[in-house]
């Protein structure tokens, strides 16, 4: 764990898949046009982990997985998953990627089925056309994030929470080692929240490499192993009740640390969230009702 804007600038040499199976971000910048969207990122995954990356709008979470996924190149430093350039880890089927809702066309005809079909490209032979072993892996994907019934549906005909299980089962149909999720619980029901934060600690179990960018503060001591706090740069990682102090929490989303923003642990004060608004975003959050420093307890332990 540390507090990485002082370690950045040492830029370690690129490790190999032997050395380091999860992923790695060394001192990574990215402008679009005037835009300094990351200023000297740095940030190391390990392997069975799940890590949160956790930022206010516009801090380039979404920036880090377009790095990460090879969309877009970084003006510095490099990114490498399981020790590979993003489009050689992309081609040998090694990152599964859960994008932004609204990164996604909902109208494209394609089914639920289809789309997790998708996650077994990589896996199909010269024809190209899936074997039963595909058929098989979609059908038992489908059925681990409890959509099976919903298989021949367009996917557009999905709930929020429906669509993002749709995705994470692609990633699962892939058997990707290192997973992207981008923002997984923004418009998913508690029953969905819940679905995919078991998928994921099962695959973390399994030795997969996990990180997922979210808003959802209460998710994560369920959630994560770590968490990452960024601003254009790693400001923290470590773990997740180091991180979300009130003093980092504030630090990270830009407000005073005596600006009564509360920890998801400080919750028992004030247990009834408001039902307007149950799952405040930290960016816009109305103070909460303790400001003390109590660190989390994590529930994942
Ligand atoms: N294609 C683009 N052209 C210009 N600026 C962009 C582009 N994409 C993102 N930005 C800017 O880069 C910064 C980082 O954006 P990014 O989408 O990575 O943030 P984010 O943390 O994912 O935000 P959010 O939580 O709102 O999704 C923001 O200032 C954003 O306005």
């Amino acid at each position: 764990m540390s507090d990485t804007g002082a370690t950045s600038a040492a830029a370690p040499p690129t490790p190999t898949h032997a050395e380091h199976p999860g992923i790695t971000v060394t001192d990574v910048t990215v402008r679009y046009g005037e835009v300094l969207a990351l200023d000297g990122a740095t940030l190391t995954v390990s392997a069975g982990r799940i890590t949160g990356l956790i930022g206010m709008n516009g801090s380039g979470k979404s920036t880090l997985f377009k790095a990460l996924m090879g969309a877009v190149r970084p003006d510095r430093g490099e990114v490498r998953l399981a020790g590979l350039t993003p489009a050689m880890a992309r081609r040998r089927g090694i990152v599964g990627y859960v994008p932004q809702s609204e990164a996604v066309d909902w109208a494209f005809p394609v089914s639920v089925r289809d789309v997790v079909m998708m996650g077994r490209y990589g896996h199909l032979g010269p024809t190209r056309r899936p074997r039963s072993a595909d058929h098989a892996a979609v059908a038992a994907a489908l059925e681990r994030v409890e959509l099976s019934e919903f298989a021949e549906r367009q996917i557009g005909q999905l709930s929020g929470g429906q669509k993002k299980r749709a995705f994470v089962a692609r990633g699962i149909a892939q058997e990707a080692d290192i997973l992207l999720l981008d923002e997984p619980f923004a418009g998913v029901d508690k029953r969905s929240e819940g679905t995919i934060v078991r998928l994921l600690r099962e695959l973390a179990e399994a030795g997969r490499t996990i990180l997922v960018s979210t808003h959802d503060l209460h998710a994560l001591p369920a959630l994560a192993d770590e968490a990452a706090l960024l601003q254009r740069r790693v400001l923290f990682h470590g773990q997740v009740h180091e991180a979300l102090t009130p003093e980092r929490l504030a630090l990270a989303f830009g407000l005073g640390a005596d600006s009564g923003l509360a920890a998801p642990g400080d919750r028992g004060a004030n247990p009834d969230p408001d039902p307007a608004n149950p799952d405040p975003d930290p960016a816009s959050a109305k103070p909460a009702a303790t400001s003390a420093p109590s660190p989390i307890p994590r529930s994942n332990a």
